[in-house]
């Protein structure tokens, strides 16, 4: 990989960190060669548009079936949530996500909710996701052009039947993935650490550069603990991330 695609993707990211139009930019800087539309790189800021295009792929093939985990929009009024959880049937415990990834430290503060009413306290707009178990492990997925490389994480741990129906509330946690430490070298069970089959992730990033219209990308996908061949991407941010 040159040189010139690391700087043009810093180039990119700052477009999107800097709250600054990435229309001005480009008429400011026609010297500035953009390698993603700034419109596509818009896309990932929003936690249900980053997703559509996984779940419209509904990629599932001899090696392996890619979904994301079942959600649901909250664009207002925190009352509402108990409800509207309850009509959409997901099931506890929930991952609550501030609808916009902005890179911003409030858009990344992540809670767990262990009951419904607890949502209420959160503020919309949101998306509500199902907690998937996972071992603890998610693999983030480098895709630049035609060249992917993975790495393992450590991630949230699973929450057990006996857990969530013990607890209640919601736990905010900080940007997990900057604390998270490499899993790469860690001795885990070869049942989390298997890296997903290379050709699910040539196939899925294949169809996710031409979904999205974008060559420099990363996401977070994690297996489903005790089902091999099941994974869900849970999160899909322009390249690099800070963390
Ligand atoms: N649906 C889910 N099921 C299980 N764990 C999840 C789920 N969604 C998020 N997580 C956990 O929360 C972490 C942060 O989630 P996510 O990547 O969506 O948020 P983010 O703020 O965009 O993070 P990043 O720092 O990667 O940009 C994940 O790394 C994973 O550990
Ligand atoms: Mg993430």
């Amino acid at each position: 990989m040159g040189i010139g695609v690391w700087s043009v993707d810093i180039i990119g990211y700052t477009i999107i960190e800097g709250n600054q139009s990435p229309y001005d930019y480009r008429q400011t800087h026609p010297e500035v060669t953009v390698l993603d539309p700034p419109d596509a790189i818009q896309h990932l800021r929003n936690r249900q548009s980053m997703l559509q295009a996984v779940a419209d792929m509904d990629l599932s093939a001899s090696y392996g079936k890619v979904g994301v985990p079942r959600q649901l929009v909250i664009k207002r009024d925190a009352s509402s949530i108990p409800d509207a959880v309850a009509k959409s049937g997901l099931t506890l415990p929930l991952v609550a996500k501030p609808l916009v990834a902005d890179g911003s430290a409030k858009s990344h503060e992540l809670s767990l909710a262990y009951d419904r009413y607890s949502l209420q306290k959160l503020e919309p707009p949101l998306v509500l996701q199902e907690f998937v178990n996972h071992g603890g492990v998610l693999f983030k997925v480098y895709i630049v052009g035609e060249t992917i490389k993975v790495v393992r994480r450590f991630s949230l741990p699973d929450v057990s039947k006996r857990e969530l129906s013990r607890s209640a509330g919601v736990y905010r946690f900080p940007r997990v993935s900057c604390a998270a430490a490499s899993a790469d070298d860690a001795d885990l069970d070869p049942g989390v650490a298997e890296l997903p089959p290379r050709p699910l992730l040539e196939r899925l990033a294949k169809e996710l550069r031409r979904r999205l219209g974008l060559r420099l990308f990363n996401l977070d996908i994690i297996r489903e603990h005790g089902n091999r061949d099941r994974f869900y991407v849970i999160d899909i941010n322009y390249f690099p991330g800070k963390c």
